[in-house]
């Protein structure tokens, strides 16, 4: 569940979102031209906004923890450390937490002695993503995880996202994959929200 009022965000020199408010306990796509503020709004809900960029909102609220799934997610871990080394540290205790979730992802054990750079993409969105399950996330910000990845990835991530409980916003420029993930859309335009509701609404 996110529920947003009144939220505007201010950069030093300019202002990125202007009044946006929605509540939804649905799968929701966030479409946009570039520019336009989804990654901002994304970040906003994750509570991990750059220190100078401020929020200011009568309500901003998740039920459950909210977690970004970046879009470069291979830069995301630690470029030095072995993906095992990077999870022992994240996890601590939940490490135990993991087995289960790897097979359920489909993400071989062999990624354990991996470097990140050795990682293809679509293998390091999975990864993130069961780092993100294992550390109990609710609710997951997807930004432009299937950008880049070919018809046959792109297949194989939106399956395993189908197959998760946990809610999910999926920030993307490609229609075809809002359809599939999500069944409502939210459209920002410069910063301000343009369309909100259900699926059909939007794309009929
Ligand atoms: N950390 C920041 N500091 C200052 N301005 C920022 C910052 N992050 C984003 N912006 C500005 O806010 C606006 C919205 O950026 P944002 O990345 O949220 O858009 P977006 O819709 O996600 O774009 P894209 O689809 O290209 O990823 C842009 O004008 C951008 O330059």
């Amino acid at each position: 569940m996110v529920e947003i009022a009144h939220l505007n965000i201010f950069a030093p020199k300019n202002q990125i979102l202007y009044d946006v408010s929605f509540s939804t306990q649905a799968h929701l796509a966030i479409l946009g031209s570039s520019g336009s503020g989804k990654s901002t709004l994304a970040k906003a809900i994750c509570g991990i906004l750059p220190h100078h960029l401020k929020a200011q909102y009568s309500k901003l609220a998740t039920k459950g923890r909210a977690s970004y799934v970046f879009q470069d997610c291979i830069s995301c871990f630690f470029p030095y450390l072995k993906i095992k080394d990077t999870f022992q540290m994240v996890l601590k205790d939940r490490l135990t937490h993991i087995q289960p979730i790897f097979e359920r992802l489909n993400i071989p054990p062999k990624v354990w002695e991996l470097y990140p750079y050795e990682l293809s993409r679509g293998m390091a969105s999975r990864i993130q993503i069961a780092l993100n399950l294992a550390l109990e996330a609710k609710i997951l910000l997807l930004d432009e995880v299937t950008s880049s990845l070919d018809s046959a990835n792109t297949k194989s991530v939106i399956e395993l996202l189908l197959q998760l409980e946990t809610q999910r916003l999926v920030i993307t420029h490609d229609e075809e994959v809002a359809y599939a993930l999500c069944e409502e859309v939210l459209v920002l335009e410069s910063g301000r929200m343009t369309y909100f509701g259900d699926k059909m609404g939007y794309f009929s």
